[in-house]
């Protein structure tokens, strides 16, 4: 099977003095969760910046580390609420509400429907947030640090519901995080930067198979982050 690319090339990106980009170049993979590893400082937000720059408006939804709901509403209109400008007026009513029923559904949030964001759990808020991005109907997911402060039984249950996510829908995601495991137990594929030489390298890049989650790639990957 030959991948299709999502391809970046010759970028740079400078803050003032600070060189961050220079002449960098990128191969991601459509239709995968592609993760993009690295130690704090590394260029991964300023990267993720950058993919999105490239991607239609319409065409990508977002999830960050705090989960950004409006806490006035409840879980059902959180979703409605991004739609509302996407869908076309004379499908609406009941294409948003078929969205919602299913993002909500995958999200394993139907029995919260009617819920407002302060009754659910942090677990719970973050999965919101993916059962919007999901809604949103975009062929693209940028996601950074989504699994931040999660404890490990959490960060399984949301990796579980983004790689289902995945196959289900055949969408792109780019994944922020300077988490190892999480970065194994969830990816297709895989890029580590560094700015060892003071701006950011793809310093490596791999697919992960389903079979890495019990080799020596985690430590092998620690290693490479500890040294960068
Ligand atoms: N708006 C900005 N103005 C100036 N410098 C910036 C700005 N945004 C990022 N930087 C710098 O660019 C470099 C890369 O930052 P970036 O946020 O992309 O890294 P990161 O890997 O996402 O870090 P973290 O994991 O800490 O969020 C860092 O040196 C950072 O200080």
């Amino acid at each position: 099977m030959t991948d299709k690319i999502f391809k970046l090339e010759n970028i740079n990106l400078s803050y003032k003095d600070l060189i961050v980009f220079k002449n960098f170049n990128i191969d991601f993979h459509l239709n995968s969760i592609n993760i993009i590893l690295g130690s704090s400082g590394s260029g991964k937000t300023s990267l993720l910046n950058i993919i999105s720059s490239n991607i239609a408006k319409d065409d990508k939804a977002f999830v960050y580390q705090e989960p950004r709901l409006l806490n006035y509403f409840n879980c059902y209109k959180n979703i409605e609420y991004v739609l509302k400008d996407k869908i076309k007026e004379k499908d609406k009513k009941n294409k948003i509400d078929e969205k919602i029923k299913y993002s909500l559904e995958m999200a394993g949030l139907t029995k919260n429907t009617y819920s407002k964001p302060s009754e659910l759990s942090g677990g719970m808020k973050q999965r919101l947030s993916l059962a919007r991005a999901l809604a949103y109907d975009s062929n693209f997911i940028l996601m950074d640090e989504p699994l931040q402060g999660q404890d490990i039984k959490k960060k399984k249950e949301l990796i579980d519901i983004i790689k289902k996510i995945q196959v289900s829908t055949n969408k792109t995601f780019f994944y922020v995080t300077h988490d190892v495991s999480e970065a194994v137990m969830l990816g297709d594929y895989l890029y580590v930067l560094s700015n060892k030489e003071g701006y950011t390298k793809l310093t490596y890049e791999r697919e992960i198979k389903s079979n890495d989650l019990n080799s020596t790639l985690q430590s092998e990957l620690i290693e490479i982050l500890i040294s960068s």
